[in-house]
């Protein structure tokens, strides 16, 4: 019989056979056999094939960067694209020491348009309106992003797909979307981003409350990302969305990209299976988001950079989970002892 052909039940417990069979205890391979199930589930193989990763890094900036959300100035998700294309940022040298191949998208950087060979053009908008006095995009904007995303995460044969982000002031949005769909308080979710001193995060809390207030307690997501979201947020949104739907195992990487993950999972609940959680980052509220959806991430490594980098540093797990089904004896072909 095919894996096709047989029940999700039945392809599960010969999944988990093949597992505790390989030559080691029980369980003794943690967060990796876990990972392992995910990759064979969403490949609907015991022997998936698992060779091939790419790095979207999706860069758009944020009205309300302008009112003092960031340590940073608007002009450095600008700056920062130039460096993505011309391969110097921690992004770019992750990929490379990975074997991972690199995309970048503006999706909405406050400046004219960038000429660049090797840059795709999906401007939404040259930035979003100020979130904290207005809605950040229209509806129209916001839809046009998820469907420009989808087509991105869905367009060619990787069998893993992480995604970073750029733009000043998005931990702000990444923050008021979190709250407005999950109800996470304010105090518990904001954080120093970029590196915020105390009076800058105190600033920081005072106009995200001011945001806040504007709209009704509870959002849908759809909504959230209207309000608050950032057009690099909603691409990669709807790009997990793509890249889950073609079978693909999602790197999520950190705060940022967990929003993003959020929207994605409460607009199609069934792509939760192919979302793998890279890293739990420094930044205050990551903890507690990952928490509130159930979310296990594979790594703490102190890191609150975004860009993907995290995400980067998981793949090689990943490629690890399916050698692991793939090449691992078993007790029986090693003629290793079992305990039975
Ligand atoms: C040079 C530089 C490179 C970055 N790469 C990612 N981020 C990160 O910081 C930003 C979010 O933090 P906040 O909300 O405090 O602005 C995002 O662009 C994120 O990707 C960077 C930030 C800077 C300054
Ligand atoms: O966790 C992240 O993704 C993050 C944290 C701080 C700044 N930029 C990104």
């Amino acid at each position: 019989m095919t894996n096709s052909n047989l029940s999700s039940a039945e392809f599960k417990s010969n999944l988990i056979a093949k597992i505790n069979g390989k030559t080691k205890p029980v369980g003794s391979l943690g967060k990796i056999e876990k990972l392992a199930e995910q990759i064979a589930i969403s490949q609907h193989t015991l022997s998936p094939v698992m060779n091939a990763c790419r790095l979207t890094i999706f860069a758009g900036d944020h009205g309300m960067a302008n009112a003092g959300v960031s340590a940073f100035p608007q002009i450095v998700t600008q700056q920062m694209v130039l460096n993505f294309l011309s391969g110097g940022a921690a992004a770019n040298v992750f990929a490379r020491s990975n074997n991972v191949k690199i995309q970048v998208v503006d999706a909405g950087v406050a400046c004219d348009p960038i000429n660049h060979p090797h840059l795709i053009s999906h401007r939404i908008a040259p930035g979003t309106k100020n979130a904290i006095t207005e809605s950040a995009m229209t509806k129209e904007q916001a839809q046009r992003a998820i469907v420009f995303g989808k087509n991105i995460g869905n367009n060619e044969n990787f069998q893993a797909e992480c995604f970073g982000e750029m733009g000043i002031g998005n931990t702000s949005s990444a923050t008021l979307i979190a709250h407005k769909i999950l109800g996470l308080s304010l105090d518990t979710l904001t954080g120093r981003g970029t590196g915020l001193d105390d009076a800058g995060l105190a600033r920081k809390r005072d106009l995200l409350k001011q945001a806040a207030n504007r709209t009704n307690e509870h959002l849908s997501p759809m909504v959230a990302m209207q309000e608050y979201g950032g057009f690099e947020i909603a691409m990669m949104a709807g790009a997990m969305i793509g890249a889950a739907e073609s079978e693909k195992i999602v790197i999520v990487d950190g705060f940022i990209a967990t929003s993003a993950a959020l929207i994605a999972q409460q607009i199609s609940p069934a792509i939760k299976q192919n979302l793998v959680f890279a890293h739990v980052s420094e930044e205050q509220g990551h903890l507690a988001l990952l928490d509130a959806i159930g979310a296990k991430p594979l790594l703490n490594l102190d890191m609150r950079l975004g860009e993907g980098t995290g995400a980067l540093l998981a793949w090689p797990l990943v490629k690890a989970a399916a050698a692991m089904l793939n090449e691992m004896a078993s007790f029986e072909s090693a003629s290793v002892s079992n305990i039975t």
